[in-house]
């Protein structure tokens, strides 16, 4: 059964990892996938290779989400290509990891204006295109277990994805009379570029597999069906609601 057939789908941040295993698993749900990224030009391409592959239409279009500009042209190229925008994944985001007394001002505010006002920006954007059309939509924002917990060398990273949680739960109501659904999933640790580094010590990441009852770090295919779900109208009435897509993680204190 597919799930999102005959919508448009955009997701930020698809040229790697989650925001990519979610753009696919979007076109094998039968929706068009417009995806943003910032750099990776040629993993893009590859993304909508395979989004193409699916026998469903693909579009990249590069853009860094910090600028609010990057929104505004985001949806209007989608809107040029397939005619409309009935699902927005804001998922784009960075974690620099570093310590908390000696953290450099850039880091925190390229963090903050990435990984934040990013989405902010996206989500606004979609908003005005969905109440345009006059159909409603889904809005899914990739928050994290971070928005919860804390972490040592997360101190600029933990309140973004908090606040995009918090974005996810305002908006809910700001677009609940629109028909437009907000919601977010809160992934554990999915291995992905963004904790290539850091997990790249064993011991840490031991500690991590340890620490998830389902005995594995994450795949960004976990991500997708969640993604997926509550894009659709299976969700049809879930709004304001976090889903944690951790393993277990999260409940595992002893
Ligand atoms: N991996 C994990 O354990 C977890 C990840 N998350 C969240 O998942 C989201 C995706 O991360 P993940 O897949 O892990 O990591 P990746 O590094 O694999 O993916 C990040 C994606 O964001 C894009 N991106 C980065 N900066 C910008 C920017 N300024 N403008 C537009 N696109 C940008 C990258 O594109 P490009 O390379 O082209 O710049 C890439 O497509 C993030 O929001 C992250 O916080 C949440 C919880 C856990
Ligand atoms: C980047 C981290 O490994 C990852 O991101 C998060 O949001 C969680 O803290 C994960 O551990």
């Amino acid at each position: 059964m597919k799930l999102l057939e005959g919508k448009t789908v955009l997701v930020t941040g698809a040229s790697t990892g989650i925001g990519r295993a979610a753009a696919i698993g979007a076109a094998q749900h039968g929706a068009n996938v417009v995806i943003n990224y910032a750099h990776s030009d040629a993993a893009a391409a590859d993304c909508v290779a395979q989004i193409e592959a699916t026998g469903q239409r693909g579009l990249a279009v590069k853009g860094d989400v910090a600028d609010p500009q990057t929104a505004q042209d985001f949806v209007a190229k989608a809107v040029d290509a397939f005619g409309s925008v009935d699902v927005m994944v804001s998922n784009a985001g960075i974690c620099p990891f570093h310590a908390f007394l000696d953290m450099p001002v850039e880091v925190v505010e390229r963090t903050f204006r990435v990984n934040l006002h990013g989405a902010y920006f996206m989500v606004q954007a979609a908003a005005n295109q969905m109440v345009k059309q006059g159909k409603g939509g889904s809005i899914v924002a990739v928050s994290s277990i971070s928005a919860l917990v804390g972490g040592e060398f997360q101190t600029h990273y933990t309140p973004t994805k908090a606040g995009v949680h918090s974005l996810m739960q305002s908006t809910a109501i700001a677009l609940g009379r629109h028909g437009i659904r907000c919601n977010s999933v809160l992934p554990g640790t999915i291995l992905t570029e963004i904790n290539k580094d850091d997990l790249a010590d064993i011991e840490k990441r031991k500690y991590m597999e340890q620490r998830t009852p389902l005995g594995r770090l994450g795949m960004p295919e976990d991500l997708a069906g969640p993604i997926v779900f509550l894009a659709s109208d299976m969700a049809a009435y879930v709004t304001g609601a976090a889903l944690l897509v951790d393993g277990g993680m999260f409940v595992n204190l002893q």
